[in-house]
């Protein structure tokens, strides 16, 4: 392999302002800030081919990435593999937190002391299982009136002592029973006690902890504002005293999961324990000028301080639109708003580069939206799980298998074949052109057989059959195999309850129009108007965002948690690259509604004079 010298490297396929060269370049300690639309993965994919194409990561050692959510892990290893090809990127990791403690846990279970191990088929438990437990070591919260909040006391309690051996008898009698669970058999065990453990094996492993920091010479952070106290000192148990060299990225202004335990000063700690320099990118390559001035000025709100953010030359300096609308009711909101998206979609707009967000309910919010864009032939839906499955490798293998039993399509022909080679080993392979001739021909006799059942499956109307039929796929490459690639799956009660999901989600859109491309089409969300919380929409970015219900009521919070629900708001106009529509309805649901706590909010929008206020009587 031939490496290129640091001093002739270049950025491929972007240009990166110089605080980001710089970043890419340095090797110390990073801790990057930057506000939405910086790039901030792109960032870090050019950091990762930089130091693999120059060596800087000296061969054969490897950079693992965490991130929060499987979408970006992925987003940012498909970035890394096509900036710098197969062979390097296989020395990049990209993992999300949870994956990596669990890795940990995994492969070194054994070292665990007896007292915490988890049996070798534990399973990572669900809430019933939890509750049922806790209660038993926690009595009074019986008295818990709602479900989630019964789920918010088990999760915050579990993340009283982040660090093992327990000092409260009564926790380490729950992880007790969670560890040897009567009833399933088998260790049931949360996230949060998964990274619990990590840690816990880490430090008190010295062995482990040279293999670790022998393996990786560089470690990226991405979306550190979410980072909690567990993975923190996960963090800091792996890394501080060695040699690694960790790159933060992350931007405090979206700092909207401390309702789930994010560390709130964890930039101050992360910069005076690693001694981190740090950078602040200026850029928004996302949105149109007008819109990030809205952005900005809704920084003093933030403890911010203003700052010049630099547009892409990409957009006129007057592109850009924002709307707040003050409707009598519900019913003036959907009727407007649908026919606003119905006039997007006729000029050619793409109903996924539109998105409808709220803070929360999302059905009480859009249903009567909903109703409309029916009325209007536009179909739209709830995200939220489709969004989930959709990241799954093992739902984009079965639906790649269906959709081509039914229709040619060369990219997810591509998706399957690589998967086949990569499975077979094939790569690498002195006979590479024989073998992927027979991975063709065995691939094409999978399709067809698809294709005759899916033909009798449309006749027979047979759910189970489709389940059926996508466990034979997964037969084909063999559940013991696909796990080699996707260790995701390790698991396999999480695999196949994944496959039984998609299966009955596919199910019931197939039979509304007996049309099995219509239905993996609708399933990967072709034509359709997604709609999600804040919360699911963080990371992606809309041409067009529709804002509902800019209301107390939302914002039912507002006066306990001023900061995280600012940041929300910060993250859901900050999604958009064209265009923001707010609403306001006097009446939903039958009650009044008011916007006093979150007069703020209002005030800054129309303050700003970015922003038309449409007044419908
Ligand atoms: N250097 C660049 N030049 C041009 N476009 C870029 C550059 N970096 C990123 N982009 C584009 O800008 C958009 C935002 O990038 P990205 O999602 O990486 O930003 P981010 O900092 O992670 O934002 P957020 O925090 O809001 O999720 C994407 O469409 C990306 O393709």
């Amino acid at each position: 392999m031939k490496f290129i010298s640091p001093s002739d490297w270049k950025p491929e396929g972007v240009c990166l302002e110089d605080a980001a060269l710089e970043a890419v370049v340095t090797n110390k300690n990073l801790l990057v800030v930057a506000g939405p639309g910086a790039g901030k993965t792109e960032l870090l994919a050019q950091k990762a081919c930089y130091l693999l194409q120059t060596n800087t990561c000296p061969y054969p050692r490897k950079i693992l990435a965490i991130s929060f959510k499987k979408d970006a892990k992925s987003n940012l290893a498909e970035r890394v593999e096509r900036r710098c090809g197969k062979e390097l990127s296989k020395r990049f990791d990209s993992m999300t937190f949870d994956s990596f403690a669990k890795s940990i846990v995994d492969r070194f279970r054994l070292a665990i002391p007896e007292e915490y191990r988890p049996s070798r088929n534990y399973e990572i438990t669900n809430n019933e299982i939890l509750q049922r437990i806790f209660i038993k070591h926690y009595p009074d919260a019986i008295h818990c009136k709602k479900k989630s909040e019964l789920k918010e006391r088990i999760h915050a309690t579990i993340k009283k002592e982040i660090s093992l051996p327990h000092k409260s008898q009564t926790l380490k009698n729950l992880w007790h029973d969670l560890l040897n669970d009567n009833e399933t058999g088998k260790s049931q065990v949360t996230f949060s006690m998964i990274s619990i453990l990590a840690e816990y094996l880490i430090r008190t492993n010295p062995l482990i902890l040279r293999a670790l920091n022998a393996t990786y010479s560089h470690v990226f952070l991405d979306e550190f504002q979410d980072t909690t106290f567990i993975q923190y000192e996960l963090v800091r148990t792996c890394f501080l005293q060695s040699s690694v060299k960790l790159i933060a990225v992350g931007d405090s202004k979206q700092r909207i999961m401390v309702w789930a335990g994010a560390k709130t000063d964890v930039f101050e700690d992360f910069k005076d324990d690693f001694k981190s320099v740090e950078k602040e990118l200026l850029m928004n390559h996302r949105s149109a000028p007008r819109l990030i001035q809205l952005q900005t000025s809704l920084y003093p709100l933030l403890n911010k301080g203003k700052i010049h953010i630099q547009p892409n030359d990409k957009w006129d300096m007057q592109d850009g639109e924002a709307n707040l609308y003050y409707f009598d009711d519900c019913d003036q909101e959907a009727e407007t708003i649908a026919n606003e998206i119905k006039n997007l979609i006729q000029s050619n707009v793409d109903p996924r580069e539109i998105v409808i967000l709220v803070k929360r309910s999302l059905a009480s919010y859009t249903c009567k939206i909903q109703d409309k864009l029916n009325e209007l032939d536009i179909r739209s839906r709830d995200e939220g799980e489709f969004q989930e499955l959709l990241k799954e490798d093992i739902v984009k293998l079965l639906l790649s298998v269906l959709y081509l039993a039914n229709e040619r399509n060369a990219d997810k022909w591509m998706f399957l074949t690589e998967f086949s080679l990569l499975l077979d080993g094939i790569i690498d392979d002195d006979n590479q052109f024989e073998n992927m001739g027979k991975i063709y021909n065995s691939i094409d006799t999978l399709i067809s057989n698809c294709k005759k059942r899916l033909i009798r499956l449309s006749v027979q109307k047979d759910e189970t059959d489709l389940l059926k039929l996508m466990n034979e796929i997964v037969d084909f490459w063999g559940y013991e195999r696909i796990k080699t690639i996707y260790q995701q799956y390790n698991e396999e009660k999480y695999f196949r309850e994944l496959i039984s999901r998609t299966a009955q989600l596919l199910w019931s859109e197939f039979i509304l129009n007996n049309d099995w491309v219509e239905a993996i089409e609708y399933f990967e969300g072709k034509n359709i108007v997604p709609i999600m919380t804040v919360h699911k929409s963080k990371g992606l970015e809309y041409e067009f965002v529709f804002f509902i219900g800019l209301e107390d009521q939302a914002f039912f919070s507002y006066d306990t948690q001023t900061n995280e629900d600012n940041c929300t708001f910060f993250v859901a106009i900050s999604r958009a690259k064209k265009r923001i529509d707010f609403t306001f309805s006097r009446v939903r649901k039958d009650k009044n509604q008011h916007c006093i706590k979150i007069k703020k909010l209002h005030q800054v929008l129309i303050e700003s004079g970015l922003v038309q206020v449409v007044k419908k009587l």
